[in-house]
């Protein structure tokens, strides 16, 4: 078994400010990972680790099976895909949306001449219908809508077949039938055995698609709990993430938070 992630007694320190704090945590192959916290409780830097886009002040940290600092991170980005506010600005907006996907296999953005396989069209062919893109696959990126466009962003992320895919707050900024449908495509692919580990970052148990397996909560840097979501994601370690009680609740494994009320 691949070990995914493993982070040891990791912290980021900034202006001499912990960033992250202490920070264990691992993830096995076959888990689905939420990252809930609030505004700058460190879960962006949390990913830059796990992406191998940074380092860690003190601490180790290891990606698929390798220790960062002692491996060609160039080679282990590869093996990952991760979709963030940026990635849609590093697309040209004249782009096709089939190209959006079908450029990922030669890790290039934007089409020049480039000879491609029929494998990889009939791939991303494969892909584009997954993400629900099909319609899609002629039109220019920059003419999709919000929701359309982190999916072609997923779909070009799972179209090197990753084997740790990472998504920072992939329905931010979603109207709610794209937000559902979004989640809906997540949930199906977080269920299906083939896919990679998954760590999706949000700020709402709302946004928990079903079948996410684990969470890790986080605030100022530090774990407040981590584990199995059934049994870590509790009115309490909510409200000591996010500093004020709530009311939790769960139907069909979707779950909804409201401020408790003062007695
Ligand atoms: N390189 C840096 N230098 C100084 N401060 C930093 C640096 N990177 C992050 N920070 C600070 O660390 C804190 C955590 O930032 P981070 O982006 O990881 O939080 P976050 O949980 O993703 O927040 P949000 O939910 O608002 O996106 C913030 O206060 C941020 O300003």
């Amino acid at each position: 078994m691949v070990n995914v992630l493993r982070l040891t007694d990791v912290s980021y320190v900034r202006d001499r400010r912990p960033i992250l704090d202490g920070v264990t945590w691992s993830v096995e192959d076959s888990e689905r990972w939420v990252i809930l916290g609030p505004n700058g409780a460190g879960k962006t830097t949390l990913m830059k680790l796990a992406t191998a886009n940074d380092y860690a002040t003190r601490g180790t940290v290891e990606v698929l099976d390798e220790r960062l600092g002692k491996v060609d991170i160039f080679e282990l980005r590869n093996r990952i895909g991760f979709v963030s506010s940026a990635s849609a600005r590093r697309i040209p907006a004249n782009e096709l949306v089939r190209d959006v996907v079908l450029t990922a296999a030669y890790s290039v953005e934007g089409r020049w001449n480039e000879h491609y396989d029929s494998i990889d069209v009939r791939q991303a062919e494969r892909i584009l219908a997954e993400w629900d893109l099909g319609a899609y696959a002629d039109h220019t990126f920059g003419t999709l809508s919000d929701g359309e466009r982190k999916r072609a962003l997923i779909a070009r992320a799972v179209m090197t077949d990753p084997e740790l895919l990472l998504l920072d707050e992939p329905s931010a900024n979603l109207d709610l039938g794209a937000r559902e449908r979004l989640l809906l495509m997540l949930s199906g692919f977080a269920a299906s055995p083939s896919s990679p580990a998954m760590i999706m970052v949000t700020h709402h148990v709302e946004e928990i698609p079903p079948g996410f397996t684990h969470v890790l909560m986080l605030r100022d840097g530090k774990i407040q709990a981590a584990g199995p979501i059934a049994d870590t994601l509790t009115a309490e370690s909510l409200e000591a993430t996010f500093d004020m009680p709530f009311e939790l609740s769960s139907t069909d494994g979707r779950y909804s938070a409201v401020a408790r009320p003062k007695p």
